[in-house]
């Protein structure tokens, strides 16, 4: 079927576009079920040229009306609406950073749901439930917790794969880290080497983490840590995309990585910069004592339409 085709199919489908940072999302709301997307319909919706365009497709339906989240429905009520996040490709991923903070805008354009000052609002996502509130930057969203891909690997030597991506000279070392989805982060240490990645072709990553894996470069800044806050700047290339102007997810493995490189670092929050802007990540310590990674940053939707 050709994209015309498949668009063809959607007529009447109303959708909205979003952004956080410039990771782009079209975005459906489906309250009553009823637009369940083949991967092909997705991937005719993400083409930038015959479609509308964006990084990933997210679509707001109830948790309840998940089969798959029905586990996290019975367990956490509150949390009414899910997060169906699929890649550009059509592929679906666990989890994305950016798309949660879209989401919750998305939701409170379409009068969906509410959010004041001072309120959580719990979202169902692939990778568990996300808390989520408002931030001085935007939203700021809880992420849980991280771990490395290859746990006795990375603790030997602090890294673990070798990464090879068009634009830089030779393989290079790289940490893999799970935020729910897959990650492996790669340490630079000259800015005009990073401006020099090809980072839409796809990296070659040995080993891959089972379920492949999005690629984070890292250029730490100088000094690393300054009045209280880390920074670093990445670009990214995220598996089924390409490259993208923003990764949440990816800034959290990145900020990870960094930070054991470092052997650990008193910093309260860090700033990634990442091509489409800035994101914050902070460490938090949970109730039962576990460390939780907080993203926050800002969300936008730019645009509403009907296909057809
Ligand atoms: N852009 C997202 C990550 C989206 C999913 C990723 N491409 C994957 O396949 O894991 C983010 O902001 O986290």
């Amino acid at each position: 079927m050709t994209a015309a085709a498949l668009l063809t199919d959607l007529a009447g489908l109303p959708f909205a576009k979003g952004h956080g940072t410039g990771n782009d999302f079209v975005l459906v709301a489906d309250p009553e079920a009823r637009h369940e997307l083949t991967a092909a319909h997705v991937a005719a919706l993400c083409d930038r040229h015959q479609g509308i365009g964006g990084d990933g497709l997210i679509r707001a339906v109830r948790t309840r009306d998940v089969p798959e989240a029905a586990g996290l429905a019975a367990a956490h009520p509150e949390a009414e609406w899910f997060m169906d996040y699929r890649n550009s490709d059509g592929s679906i991923a666990e989890m994305c950073g950016n798309g949660v903070r879209v989401f919750v805008h998305f939701l409170l354009d379409q009068g969906l749901t509410e959010l004041n000052d001072g309120e959580v609002l719990a979202v169902g996502t692939r990778a568990g439930l996300k808390r989520v509130t408002r931030s001085d930057n935007g939203y700021a969203v809880d992420m849980g917790t991280w771990r490395f891909t290859f746990p006795g690997k990375a603790a030997e030597r602090a890294l673990d794969s070798l990464v090879e991506t068009g634009g830089i000279e030779a393989g290079r070392p790289g940490l893999s880290v799970d935020m729910g989805n897959p990650h492996t982060v790669v340490a630079l240490s000259d800015a005009e080497e990073l401006d020099r990645a090809r980072l839409h072709d796809v990296p070659v990553v040995e080993p891959l983490p089972p379920h492949g894996t999005n690629v984070e470069y890292v250029l730490p800044a100088e000094p690393l840590v300054q009045e209280g806050v880390g920074r670093i700047r990445i670009r990214i290339h995220e598996r089924g995309v390409g490259e993208t102007q923003s990764c949440g997810t990816g800034a959290c493995a990145a900020v990870v990585a960094t930070r054991h490189w470092a052997g650990g670092v008193p910093a309260e929050r860090w700033d990634v910069e990442v091509p489409g802007g800035v994101v914050a990540v902070k460490f938090l310590t949970g109730t039962e004592g576990e460390e939780r990674v907080e993203l926050s940053g800002p969300a936008a939707v730019v645009a509403h339409g009907v296909i057809g």
